[in-house]
């Protein structure tokens, strides 16, 4: 259907669950960050219904604080609980039928050829219905965990991102033959050797001999998915990802956006819709617009300010310790510091006023409003509207409280969406890459991953 939006539901196994002190909310149903394979069944099931595209799991490998503060918050509040996604998911996918699963696996966290063998056995049990999130990692805590003395700097995990997309295309694209399983049993030959091949990969970090230990899956490659926001990011994108995720809100920037990592991957060979732009929100809906803004009003006084605060302080790295809520911080002319991540930077001080120095309060409140919609699910509707006018095909939907966010939305907005064209009816048939791209199950010959095909 052309002109539609893709739908992503966007959670994780335990992270962002009540987060913020939010899992006191009345609404928040038990069990919080259990992975009850029962009830992940039914909230895969519930976005299934809505004819949505993804469940996209977010993850890392430790915990996110940079400051101390943050640290103590995110144990006290049951921030930094995370269980694995690519192992609920082939317990999902079976509770299902056409719903993709989108999970996060950091360069960090696997060998290369380990990943490319989970990745590929996921894709086999789901009929090719998983993607990739590529991701380099922004906690040094992850780094810690798998034994590296520090996180490596933006540019150097993004090189290293290069180097593992290379091994695990090899063993994806280039190390089977489509034709290679035989199974024949007059001949008694299971697998045709000639058609299967090492990759015999030595580079600066990994060195690989394949093969592959698993025929070729639906997808071959899963769905690659991407989010960088920095310049770095953005380059990673534009020549990797099929589906980017941006946090931008605002339509002139997001139309910059897309049209310029467009530029990019153009560059580098693929072609302007090779890339699909999902943003990043989150929707509060009321039957009223006062009943919406008072539930989005009640979502922020119901959170934990310090715990808001610690975390802010993290994600753009700046510290805020100290400072009341009616102090003042200057973004604009004293951004950030190091840590933490640059995109989220940028789309807070695009929401913050110019004319005057905002309160911490203020800063807060715009960091937990960005990518958040709030209105009736008709308002709601004319904001996704323009968006796609300006170019971007999905947004993820964050389930802020767990199910409510998405029953609600499934409900109330994807029927309104649906009556406008701008939501599918039922699914297409074929694979992810097919529902989502529409060029098919494999990836097109223009892509990077292509070139290792035989
Ligand atoms: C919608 C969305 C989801 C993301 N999910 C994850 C995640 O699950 N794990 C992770 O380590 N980073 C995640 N990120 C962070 C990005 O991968 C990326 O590091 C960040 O946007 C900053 O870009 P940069 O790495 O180019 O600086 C996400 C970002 C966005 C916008």
């Amino acid at each position: 259907m052309a002109g539609r939006l893709t739908l992503h539901a966007f959670t994780a196994l335990g992270w962002l669950d009540g987060q913020f002190g939010l899992w006191r909310h009345p609404e928040l149903v038990p069990p919080r960050a259990v992975p009850d394979l029962q009830w992940w069944s039914d909230l895969a099931r519930t976005a299934e219904r809505g004819c949505m595209d993804s469940m996209f799991f977010a993850d890392a490998m430790g915990m996110g604080g940079f400051t101390a503060d943050d640290r103590e918050a995110e144990v006290r509040g049951g921030r930094m609980i995370l269980w694995d996604p690519a192992v609920t998911i082939s317990g999902l996918a079976a509770a299902t039928e056409h719903l993709g699963f989108l999970f996060t696996s950091s360069i960090l966290q696997d060998h290369p050829f380990t990943f490319a063998r989970r990745a590929s056995t996921l894709d086999q049990l789901t009929g090719g219905r998983v993607g990739w999130n590529m991701v380099t990692s922004y906690s040094p805590n992850a780094a810690r965990n798998l034994g590296y003395a520090d996180l490596p700097s933006r540019e150097e995990r993004y090189a290293w991102a290069e180097e593992y997309a290379d091994v695990v295309y090899r063993l994806w694209e280039g190390s089977w033959e489509d034709d290679a399983l035989l199974a024949d049993v007059a001949s008694g030959v299971y697998v045709d050797p000639a058609k299967v091949h090492p990759i015999d990969f030595a580079g600066d970090r990994y060195r690989v001999q394949g093969p592959h230990l698993t025929h070729p899956t639906p997808q071959r490659t899963p769905l690659l998915v991407q989010a960088g926001g920095s310049p770095a990011g953005r380059e990673y994108a534009a020549r990797h990802a099929e589906i980017q995720f941006i946090a931008e809100t605002d339509e002139r920037a997001m139309a910059e956006t897309v049209s310029g990592v467009r530029r990019l991957a153009v560059r580098s060979g693929r072609r302007p819709d090779d890339i699909s732009f999902v943003v990043s929100s989150r929707f509060v809906v009321g039957s009223t617009e006062a009943e919406a803004r008072r539930k989005a009003g009640e979502l922020f006084e119901r959170a934990d300010f310090p715990d808001l605060v610690a975390h802010l302080s993290s994600a753009i790295g700046k510290d805020f310790s100290g400072l009341g809520p009616d102090d003042p911080v200057d973004l604009l002319n004293d951004p950030a510091g190091s840590g933490g991540m640059s995109g989220s930077l940028q789309a807070l001080v695009d929401g913050l006023p110019k004319d005057r120095v905002p309160t911490l309060r203020e800063v807060v409140r715009a960091s937990r409003n960005r990518g958040r919609v709030v209105g009736t699910p008709e308002q709601i509707a004319d904001v996704l509207q323009r968006w796609r006018e300006a170019g971007v095909g999905g947004v993820t939907v964050s389930i802020e409280l767990r199910p409510t966010s998405l029953v609600e939305f499934v409900e109330h907005v994807i029927p309104v969406l649906q009556d406008r064209g701008l939501a599918q009816r039922e699914y297409a048939p074929g694979t992810l890459r097919e529902k989502l791209m529409g060029y098919g199950d494999r990836l097109p010959d223009r892509h990077p991953a292509a070139r290792h095909r035989r």
